[in-house]
């Protein structure tokens, strides 16, 4: 019996089936969804067109029948929420409530809930029986202090819900896991991490828990991203509205900026192949302000005692990460070329202050152990 994990990403539709000793049978992604897509998944390998998610979806399940494993033969299904509100802080069982609280933040993270949502219904369509988790990416920063997650505006407006919740927790969580794997149960006092992805977001973690992070409201604060502007001044926003429109400004901001607004591609790989003086300005965009959160994360820690990457920038693009380190060696950040070109998981070098790693991210694993968790205390309720 085993756990099948669905992880949609604002570009991207990963998953992966896991037994019940979390031994990973399968893993399958879909990138670059929108248009002419890879697929990864088992026997299916190539380019297709995949319009959406829900069409990634479709591929997935008929990829994990091709490489043998039964639909009949899950237990669960988990699934990543990025937003999760206020009110869902936990990973939980998806009840119907659950579904309509997810439904409820998608103006809040209008690139994300959807496909999650896709994912959870297309699901339920095709094994109505089973049970479906859900894990959130908000949950990870429960812990930032009142300090850094209100916004100064008045009671009534916070009211509406406009605080800092904060996204990409399932990574952070697991990074802080694979951490504290590695150096056999401690994990450094003071870590910055960056997730450097198609979103890309920076997280101050002390003594394994968020104290601050660049996202805020929604995905689209703080680091410039594929398609996100990243932190932009509210007049400013409130101009685009005048101009475009609440949608227009909407699709604008989330959809046409970042990285393809500024480059003229929102996809780092074909930035960086396309050489032009636009993707070298993108490029630069992107390095200086994750340098310059990376700052303010800092001070907020009073300090860094490790640098972490993880996402498909972080963990791939040794340019990026190099520019990054380069800008925070101030904070005593040294880092060494070579371990750095050849994507080695550790950079700095011997006898460093500050530790510099490369962490994949195990969203889908941390997701997994996440729901077996809710299981067993399911399980333990009914004994
Ligand atoms: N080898 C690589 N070199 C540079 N960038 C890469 C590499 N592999 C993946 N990327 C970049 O990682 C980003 C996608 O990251 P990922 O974490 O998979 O996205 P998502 O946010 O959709 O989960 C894209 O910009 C892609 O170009
Ligand atoms: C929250 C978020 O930005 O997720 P992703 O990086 O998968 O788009
Ligand atoms: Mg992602």
């Amino acid at each position: 019996m085993a756990v099948l994990v669905v992880n949609a990403g604002s570009s991207s539709l990963k998953v992966a089936v896991f037994d019940e000793g979390l031994r990973e049978v399968l893993a399958g992604r879909v990138t670059e969804i929108g248009g002419a897509a890879r697929v990864e998944i088992g026997p299916l390998q190539g380019a297709r067109v995949v319009p959406d998610h829900a069409a990634a979806l479709a591929l997935c399940f008929e990829g994990m029948e091709e490489a043998g494993i039964a639909v009949a033969s899950l237990r669960a299904a988990a699934h990543r929420v990025v937003h999760g509100g206020a009110g869902l802080v936990a990973p939980c069982r998806v009840t119907e409530g659950v579904v309509a609280a997810v439904e409820a933040c998608v103006p809040l993270a209008p690139l994300h809930n959807p496909a999650n949502l896709t994912g959870i219904r297309a699901v339920a369509a095709l094994v109505p029986d089973l049970p479906q988790y859900a894990s959130f990416d908000t949950a990870f920063h429960g812990s930032v202090p009142e300090v850094a997650a209100r916004y100064a505006i008045p009671a009534e407006a916070e009211a509406l819900g406009l605080r800092r919740y904060g996204f990409h927790g399932i990574s952070y969580a697991s990074v802080v896991r694979k951490v504290q794997e590695m150096a056999s149960g401690s994990v450094p006092e003071r870590m910055l991490v960056f997730h450097l992805g198609n979103g890309a977001s920076a997280c101050g973690i002390v003594q394994g828990r968020s104290v601050a992070t660049t996202m805020g409201y929604s995905p689209l604060d703080g680091l410039t991203m594929g398609t996100r502007a990243g932190a932009i001044d509210g007049n400013a926003v409130l101009r685009l509205a005048e101009v475009h429109g609440i949608d227009g400004a909407a699709r604008i901001l989330n959809r046409e900026s970042g990285l393809l607004g500024l480059g003229g591609a929102s996809d780092m790989r074909a930035l960086q192949r396309a050489g032009t003086e636009a993707a070298r300005f993108a490029v630069a965009h992107f390095c200086y302000w994750a340098v310059r959160h990376g700052g303010s994360l800092a001070a907020a820690m009073g300090g860094v005692d490790a640098v972490c990457f993880t996402g498909g920038i972080g963990e791939n693009d040794a340019r990026v990460r190099a520019e990054i380190l380069r800008g925070l060696g101030f904070l005593g950040v040294g880092f060494d070329e070579a371990a750095n070109m050849a994507g080695a998981g550790v950079l700095h070098p011997a006898g460093a202050d500050v530790a510099v790693w490369i962490v994949a991210a195990e969203e889908e694993r941390q997701i997994a152990m996440e729901a077996m968790q809710v299981m067993a205390s399911e399980r333990m309720g009914k004994a």
